[in-house]
This record gives structure tokens, sequence and C-alpha cells, in this order.
């Protein structure tokens, strides 16, 4: 509460984008902050920045008036600040009211750093210095390997067929597992690990009450399979089904043959791959419509990172996910002295925040410009502090 006083009396007081100034006042972080001021004053610039950055609203209020669940995915290419405005926009959802869960699905978790708390072990763990109920997850994939094995039991496809009177038909299948069917389909054990807590979230009444489900998403890769995974397994589960249906076709014949028509007629019931089938779609359903996901492209004003992110938001609008927002993170902020690097930083990222207004695919997105700040963003405060600048 103290802390947040000073935080707003800061803010307030001061129009530097100063980190270092708040983490001073706050004495968290200090040693850190005092390590990166030292090196900004002392390599970039002597003079404090001013925020003087071009507007670059994100529309918080849009994005916090609906009550309906809605889940954001921040994604984009490797180091540009995921985990940082995903961190930074769960709490400030959670500080507007929102019950929130915030999920990393990088294999290279950095929650922990970013929060500056432990919430490692594969679980949700309440983020402590939030007013409301805000939970994160790291995934590890271990643990939800465990997880699908126990609900799945050591199922052979052979058991399955067995229990729906087709063993005879088996053989040809063999031992294939289930869990060797999920190893070894293309997108790796960490999207399915994803997709299976998704689920969760949607079905299990536990999490009802969470408004607001932030991913912080892995590099660009990662995630298109993470979107696509659902399509994925909606075409292998078809066509096991239709082979499924052919060999129940076959065996109603065989079985005609013997007069047990009843017994076949019941094999008509859902079966466990017609269930995920339809889960999978409704993940599908979820991630492409516009009431509930958006996905928010993070880069950096570098044409490489410009050109991977345009080349993201052609794959997500491919797989019909809805984008709306793309923020140019780590801008530098204006100077009223500027040293020769900082100005020429600064023109080069002019020149890029052109290429974007002119790059087709990201020309028609909401352009968030958030500051590279005098400090790494750590702790809640730190990602309030970031919040308030990028989410407003
Ligand atoms: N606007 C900013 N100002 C200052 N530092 C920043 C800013 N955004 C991010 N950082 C710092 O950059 C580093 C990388 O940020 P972050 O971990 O959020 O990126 P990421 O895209 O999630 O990385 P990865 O792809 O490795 O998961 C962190 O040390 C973070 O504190």
């Amino acid at each position: 509460m103290v802390a947040s006083l000073i935080l707003n009396r800061v803010s307030r007081t001061t129009s530097s984008i100063s980190l270092l100034r708040v983490t001073g006042i706050l004495g968290f972080n200090s040693l850190n902050a005092q390590i990166h001021g030292e090196r900004i004053s002392g390599t970039f610039c002597r003079e404090r920045s001013l925020a003087t950055l071009a507007e670059g609203a994100s529309h918080f209020d849009e994005m916090v008036s609906v009550n309906q669940r809605k889940f954001y995915l921040l994604g984009g290419k490797g180091g540009v600040g995921k985990t940082s405005c995903a961190a930074s926009l769960a709490v400030k959802f959670a500080s507007h009211g929102h019950p929130t869960i915030v999920v990393s699905t990088d294999p290279a978790h950095s929650l922990s750093d970013s929060f500056s708390q432990d919430l490692s072990g594969g679980v949700l763990k309440p983020v402590q210095g939030v007013d409301s109920p805000l939970l994160a997850l790291e995934i590890t994939p271990e643990r939800m390997k465990e997880e699908i094995k126990s609900q799945t039991g050591d199922k052979s496809v052979k058991k399955m067929m067995d229990s729906m009177g087709l063993g005879m038909f088996a053989g040809e299948l063999g031992d294939l597992k289930l869990e060797d069917m999920l190893n070894a389909a293309s997108p790796g054990i960490d999207e399915i690990a994803a997709i299976s807590k998704v689920l969760q979230f949607i079905e299990s009444p536990e999490y009802s009450r969470f408004t607001r489900i932030v991913f912080d998403t892995a590099p660009t890769g990662h995630t298109l399979r993470l979107l696509s995974l659902p399509d994925f397994y909606d075409s292998s589960i078809s066509k096991i089904t239709k082979l499924k249906k052919k060999i129940t076709e076959a065996a109603s014949a065989f079985k005609s043959v013997f007069g047990k028509t009843k017994e076949i007629q019941q094999q008509e019931a859902p079966n466990e791959l017609d269930q995920l089938k339809e889960r999978m779609e409704k993940v599908r359903n979820v991630f492409r419509d516009v009431n509930t996901t958006e996905f928010v492209i993070v880069t950096i004003p570098t044409v490489m990172a410009i050109n991977e992110s345009s080349r993201l938001h052609a794959s997500l609008r491919k797989e019909n996910v809805p984008v709306q927002r793309l923020i140019v993170n780590q801008l530098l902020p204006q100077s009223e002295s500027d040293c020769k690097f900082c100005s020429m930083r600064r023109k080069e990222q002019t020149r890029v925040l052109g290429l974007i207004q002119n790059d087709t695919e990201l020309s028609g997105l909401k352009l968030i410009q958030s500051p590279l700040l005098d400090a790494e963003i750590r702790g809640v405060p730190a990602l309030k502090f970031m919040g308030d600048r990028i989410w407003r």
C-alpha cells in the first residue's frame, strides 16, 4: 500500500521514465537498479531521458471492461520482452479486479525471474504482492507427462479396442500406446501440456472465476505449433475415427452373420477419441474467437524483429487467431541532450517505426509503444510500473 502510494506519487511528480528512481525510493532491487543506472548514465547518455514518446495507447479500458473470460497470448521473437509484458498485463488485470492466471508455455521459463518469486514446479502458485487473486503457472513437460499418464493410465490402443469389443482387429495396431502417439506427434510435449491446461481452465469449475488468462508464450515457432495443435489432433483423430468406423463396419458385417446386432449398436456410443476430438474443437474455437482470445505480438524496434513479427502475424491470420495489438518494446525515450549513440539508435528506431506503418501485415494493428526502462524489470512493483506505461 505504502509502496504503491509512493509509486503513484513518483509517477505523478516526474515526467521521467525512471524505474531507477522508483526502485531507489522503494528500496527493492536497489543494487540491480544501481548497476543498470550506472551503465546507462555512463555508456549511453548522461541526461535522464524524458517521456516524450509519441502516444501509443493500448486502449486498456477495452481490454478490462468485458466481464466474460478472455485469453491473452503474448508472443514474439526471443528476448523482446514477452514475459515482462505478459506479467505486467496479468498484474494490471488483477489490480483492476479480474481474478487472473498467468501461464508460461515457454520451456525456458522466466515468470519466476520476472515476478522475483518462486513460481516453479508446474503447479498454480499465488503471486504475492497483488491485491486481487493472481495465480502463476510455469508449465513443465515432465509434470504434465505424469498428469497425462495418470489420467489415461497405461492404456494401449489394443486395450482400448478390446474395451470396444474390437480386440480381434487390434492386432494390426500392435502395442501402439496412446502416450507414444502423443510423443510421436510433431508438436512437442510442451504444446500438448499447454493445450491440456487450457482444457482444464475451460472445463473445470475450479477455474471458472478466473476471468483473465494471460499466456507468456515461447518464441514464435513453438507458439505457432501450439496454436495449430488442436487442428493437428483433430485431423489425426479424424483419421483414427475413420479407421475405427471401417473396422466397426467390418465387425458389424461379421457379427450380424451371428445375429449379435444389439452389441454392435452399443459400439456407436461416443468413445474416448470422439470425446478428445470434441475437446480439441473446443480449444480450437476458443483460440479463434475474437470474444475469447487475443494474441498480442511483442517486438522491438529492429528490422529483424519487425520482419519476424510480420511473418508471425501472417501465420496467425492464416490460422484465424485474432490479433489487434502490437507492442514495440524497449523504445529509447527522447532525451534533452542526446549522446551520439542514443541519437543514432533513435534515428534507427524512427526508421523502423516507419517500416511498421508501411508493413501490410502490421500497419492495421494498434501500436503500443513501450519505453526502454533504465533497470531490469523484476518484482511486482516494477511490473506495475511497466504496466502503467504499456497498458493505458
Ligand atoms: N522495456 C524494457 N525496459 C528495460 N528492460 C526490459 C524491457 N523489456 C524487457 N526488459 C528486460 O529484457 C530482458 C528480457 O525480457 P523478457 O524475459 O521479458 O523477454 P522474453 O521475450 O520473454 O525473453 P525469452 O524469449 O527469453 O523468454 C529482461 O531482463 C527484462 O527485464
